[in-house]
């Protein structure tokens, strides 16, 4: 199904405070580095035009929110729903969420030419910008199933992704994804058992009844949801691995 055209944002609106890029933000990032207080930390990864970031964080005022959309165009729009509503708890970075999270070699630093860059080798010494045990939350919701094999690897539900959202999030953090998938839900739940066990049983969510026309978690949920599509739901509970 083709995505809707998106609407051009504002040129008016000054979007500085909830679109970032790469380049812009701290090395190391947390609730501290980006929004200046300790409340927990929720990222969700592909936000597309953003109404889940925009509703929780309206809806959960007392915990950070940090948007992550490859699609610049997406991320702008999701930064504006943001901006307009000058929200303090929430940000977009328009940019892959891949590097954020990696602890690895493809952790790079926050510009081209530091250690650590793509360009600037990595001795692998360096920590991961996002510590372990320090996100409350990763949600990923609708992701691109990419079916052929060679482009699995930009999966957002890849191996390596799932080990480092398991690495980040604290002990009882909350791992989300949802899709309208069946075989690629199945694949993935099956994966995390192998690769994650620390994850659990999948819980499964709850579908809400939606009391109006934007009342949906996000827009691929409503889009299915009005298209009679089934939606598979889960939340995982990372339990202390010892
Ligand atoms: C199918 S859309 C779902 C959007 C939204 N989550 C929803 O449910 O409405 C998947 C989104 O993930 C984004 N995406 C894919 N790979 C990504 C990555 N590595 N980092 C950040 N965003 C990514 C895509 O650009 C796209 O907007």
């Amino acid at each position: 199904m083709p995505r809707a055209a998106l609407r051009k944002p504002n040129p008016d609106l000054d979007l500085s405070k909830w679109l970032k890029k790469p380049e812009d933000l701290p090395r190391e990032l947390s609730s501290q580095t980006l929004f200046g207080n300790d409340q927990p930390l929720e990222i969700e990864v592909g936000s597309g035009k953003g109404l889940f970031i925009q509703t929780e964080s309206q809806r959960c005022p007392e915990h950070n929110y940090f948007g992550i959309e490859i699609a610049g165009k997406y991320a702008a729009h999701a930064a504006a729903r943001l901006a307009r509503r000058n929200r303090a708890n929430a940000m977009m970075l328009s940019g892959d969420a891949e590097p954020i999270f990696a602890s690895g070699p493809r952790n790079y630093a926050q510009s081209p030419g530091t250690p650590g860059a793509p360009d600037g080798g990595n001795d692998g010494r360096q920590a991961p910008r996002i510590a372990n045990g320090s996100l409350e939350a990763v949600h990923v919701y609708f992701p691109d199933p990419w079916w052929k094999k060679r482009h699995r690897k930009r999966r957002v539900l890849s191996d390596a992704n799932i080990r480092e959202f398991s690495r980040a999030l604290r002990t009882g953090g909350r791992l989300h994804f949802w899709t309208d998938v069946l075989d690629y839900f199945e694949l993935t739940v099956e994966l995390i058992a192998e690769i994650a066990p620390e994850f659990g049983v999948p819980l499964p969510e709850v579908q809400r009844e939606s009391t109006h026309d934007l009342d949906y978690h996000t827009h691929f949920e409503r889009r299915s949801r009005k298209f009679g599509i089934p939606v598979y739901r889960v939340c995982y509970r990372k339990r202390d691995r010892s």
